[in-house]
This record gives structure tokens, sequence and C-alpha cells, in this order.
């Protein structure tokens, strides 16, 4: 009764006890809920309940905009994710201090697109070979989401720690379930009291049991390269081009640094495996539900490709494959929550709430997508509305897939804005070209584009939906 965030307007049942029951509907109907404050306390704020938690959610773009230019000393992201997902206990214990794998993606990673791509394209063709082998004009029936998380787990190894560890099927297995094993532990945690989150966190057993697979297929391969760096330094010629080297060459030197740079390896297959196979998945079915997208999606790429090849700069100029994914990613997305914070002091909005120290505050994202006031017909998939009728360069660079802005936050939104979402964005440009020129897609038993799954806030692709691959027949659509 005494708590000040008490006076910030609840979604469901807040009474001690009820607002169990109202944590659990929201589990269930997380979508309706944020809709139902984002609609009612528009320009302002609402809460929701987790189990061991209120979260307040700011509504609207001037909202977010706000939320996002508080500073990180008022509302820190890293605290806010170390609270969420309980990162030290349910992914690795030493990059709360030491994140170099932001910094390496940030800087090295994204420098380097170009360079990566030759590597990335080998993979795609032959992951594509190996798990959907279409032959002739036989039909080969997949399923989605797995297939596609399959997929993005060996692309972006490539990137990240080279051949042939991105094709180890034992690495990649564990590269895939990680996810779903730190939403499991973190949800563990979510239930045990504060107090004692420090015996139980390091009793759970899926961050180790990651940890001592990726350790025993990097170290032996760090110890090498670490080997070599200090005898060839420079007159190292061919040296790898992939993250493990940067995060080898980033590490500081101590004793912890190998186990930090397999950490490092290991977090970033977290952020980077379901989020994207996820983008992927949905911006798929888009396809295989409406194939009349498929022809001028072909037309751009194959235009594109005859004058610049398949390099960086021709990703970068396939302005209607870009605008499909932002579409999909605008009308999906991952999750119906972004710009995640924790109030590390009181602070005070415009609009007079006041949020005491501890809060958790989240922009609402897909409602700040579906909001009229952002988007002309907000909830019709309309592929080509960023890449259509742009009159200049520079409004079609705004509106990109990477941009972020406060009525565009799938990937954040300021400074903790995804600092992989340039990697990200060739890498799904990349693998939807290949399908687009390579196949013919439909639904299994055809039909339209199934209804998505949301879990508490994580949003999926319907998870059992199969898709059909085919050789493409024609030349054309
Ligand atoms: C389409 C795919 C992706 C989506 C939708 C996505 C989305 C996000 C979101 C919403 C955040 C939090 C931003 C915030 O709350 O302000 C985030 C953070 C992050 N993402 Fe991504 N992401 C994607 C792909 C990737 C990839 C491929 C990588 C790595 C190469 C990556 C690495 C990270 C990291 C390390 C952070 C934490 C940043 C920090 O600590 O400041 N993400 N991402």
């Amino acid at each position: 009764r005494f708590d000040p965030s008490q006076k910030i307007p609840a979604i469901g049942p807040s009474a001690p006890l009820l607002s169990y029951i109202g944590a659990y509907r929201y589990f269930r109907h997380a979508q309706d809920m944020l809709q139902k404050g984002y609609t009612k306390y528009r320009g302002s704020v609402f809460r929701v309940p987790l189990l061991d938690q209120w979260v307040v959610v700011v509504s609207g773009a001037k909202m977010n905009e706000e939320l996002w230019r508080i500073p990180d000393d008022k509302m820190s992201f890293l605290a806010a994710a170390q609270d969420f997902i309980q990162t030290k206990y349910t992914i690795a214990p030493l990059l709360d201090q030491l994140p170099i794998h932001v910094k390496v993606m940030r800087e090295q990673l994204t420098r380097n697109l170009g360079v990566l791509l030759p590597g990335v394209l080998d993979e795609i063709h032959a992951a594509f070979n190996e798990i959907i082998p279409t032959l002739g004009n036989e039909w080969v029936s997949i399923s989605g989401l797995p297939v596609m998380t399959h997929i993005i787990a060996r692309v972006s190894n490539r990137a990240f720690v080279g051949l042939p560890i991105c094709r180890d099927s034992d690495y990649l297995d564990v590269a895939m379930k990680f996810p779903m094993d730190v939403m499991k532990g973190k949800s563990i945690l979510s239930i045990v009291p504060k107090s004692l989150k420090a015996v139980v966190g390091p009793c759970l057993p899926w961050s180790r049991r990651a940890l001592r697979c990726f350790s025993a297929h990097l170290k032996p391969v760090i110890a090498e390269r670490q080997r070599l760096l200090q005898e060839l330094g420079e007159d190292w010629t061919d040296k790898p081009i992939d993250m493990l080297m940067w995060l080898i060459e980033e590490a500081p030197s101590m004793e912890q640094s190998v186990d930090l740079i397999v950490q490092s390896i290991l977090s970033s297959n977290f952020a980077s495996t379901h989020t994207s196979s996820i983008s992927l998945t949905h911006a798929l079915y888009h396809l295989a539900g409406s194939p009349e997208y498929m022809h001028p999606l072909r037309e751009e790429i194959e235009n594109v490709l005859k004058v610049k090849g398949w390099t960086k700069d021709a990703l970068s100029n396939m302005w209607r494959l870009d605008s499909f994914l932002r579409e999909s990613q605008r009308l999906n997305g991952v999750s119906g929550m972004s710009v995640m914070r924790k109030a590390l002091k009181d602070v005070t909005l415009s609009d007079g709430t006041y949020i005491p120290t501890g809060t958790m505050v989240y922009a609402a994202a897909t409602a700040t997508h579906r909001d009229p006031d952002n988007y002309d017909n907000p909830d019709m998939f309309d592929p080509f509305r960023f890449s259509d009728a742009k009159e200049s360069e520079n409004d079609r660079i705004k509106q990109q897939y990477v941009s972020t802005s406060p009525d565009y936050i799938p990937f954040g939104h300021g400074k903790h804005a995804c600092p992989g979402r340039f990697f990200a964005s060739h890498e799904l440009k990349a693998i939807l070209a290949h399908i687009v020129l390579n196949y013919d897609l439909q639904f299994e038993g055809g039909g339209g584009r199934p209804e998505n799954l949301w879990l508490g806030t994580g949003i999926l692709p319907a998870p059992n939906a199969k898709i059909m691959f085919r050789n493409r027949q024609t030349s054309d659509a």
C-alpha cells in the first residue's frame, strides 16, 4: 500500500494474491493486456504483473523516446538484462563486468560485413543443400522454425567461429537449444526470493553444461591462435577473419581470458540465434503464404546482382527485400516488449509519473508498431511500404531494416539498440535472397500464413507449421 509505484494504473487485478492471477493471465494474454494498457494510457504509463514483480510499460512513441533518452546511471539496460534474464547464472558469469562481445559486434563485426560475406554465402549454399535437399521438381516438406534455426546457427557461427566448428552437430545442438535453456533458468529464478537467487543460481545446470561443450570445441582453437598471434604478430598474413579472432585480440590479459572468450561466443549465440531465426521464419511465412511477392523480389534481386554481383553493396541496394524484412518485423517481431530498462534512481517522467528505484520499465513494441498514428493500415502486411515511393535516398535509409526510431523498436532504440542488427540484416537478406532466387514455396496443405504464437511476451511464428520447398520451376515467378 505504501509502495509509490502502486499509484501507476494496473492492467488486471492488483490486490495482493490476486495479482498472481493477473500474472498468469499476462503469460497467456500478454498481447491483449499490453494493447489494452497502450490504448487506455497512451502518452503515459501503466503496469503489468509478473510472478515476481510489476513491470511498468511506457505507452506511445513519445514516451518510448523519453525512456531511451534517460541516461544509463538512472535507467540502465545492463541492470535490466541482469535482473530480467539473471545473466550471471543463466548465460555466463564474466560478461556482466566485461562485455567485450558487444564492443566487437559494434566495431569489428559491423565494419567487416563485406569481408565476411563470401563465407556467409558459402555456408548458406552448403546448409540449404544439406538440410533441404530438393531434387528436380519434387516438393520437400520441412518444419519451418526448427529448420530456419538450424540454418541461422550454422551461418552465424561461420562468422563467429569459422569452419569446421560451425558445422559440428554437437556444438550446433547446444547453440540452438541454449536460448530455451536460458529461458528455463530465468523462469526458475523468477520465483526464487531475491535473497536466495545467489544460492540457487549457481546450481542451475544449463549454462555450465553449454560452457563445457563450447570450451571443449573452442579452447584448443583459441590456444593455437594465441600462440600464432604471439609468434607471428603483424606477420600473420592468413590470420582468420571471424569474431573469435577479434575476441582473442580484444580480451584483456588476465587469468580467465580464455573463459571470457568462450563465454562471449556463447552469449553471442544466445543473443543472435533465436532472434534471427524467428525474424527469418516470420518473413518466410509471409512469402509462403503469399507467393505473389516472389515476382517483385526476384526482379529486384536479379537486377541488382547483374550490376553488383554478390557483394555487401548489392545487399544494401535490395530495397524491396529490406522493406519486406522490416515490414515483417514491424507486424510480427520477436517480443511484445522492447527498450528494457531498470531504474537505478528514482525518476519522474514528463507526465508526472514517479518511478521508484528498482522498477523495471519497458516500451510496448507490438502496440507501438500497430498504432495507426505511426503507420497507415497498421494491421495490414504491406511488404513494400518502406521501399516504394520514397522520394530520396535519405528517406530510404531512414526507413531501412536496421534503422530504429521511437515508432520502430524491434531492435530497441538509442545507445543500447541491438549491436548485431547490421550483421543480422546482411545475413537475413542473403538467406532470403537465396530462397527467393532458388526455390518455389508453399505451406504444406496449402493455405495462408498461420497465426503467430505468443508465449508471455515472446512471439513465435507458428512453431509446428510445415513449409514445402521445390527447385524454382520458372525463370520468373
Ligand atoms: C533480427 C534479429 C535480432 C533482433 C530482433 C534483435 C533484437 C534485440 C533487442 C530488442 C535488443 C535489446 C535492445 C534494448 O532493449 O534497447 C538486442 C540487444 C542485443 N543484441 Fe540483438 N537482435 C537481433 C540479432 C542479433 C544478432 C545477430 C546479434 C549478434 C551478432 C545480436 C546481439 C545483441 C546483443 C549483444 C545485445 C545486447 C546489447 C548491449 O548489451 O548493449 N542481436 N537485440
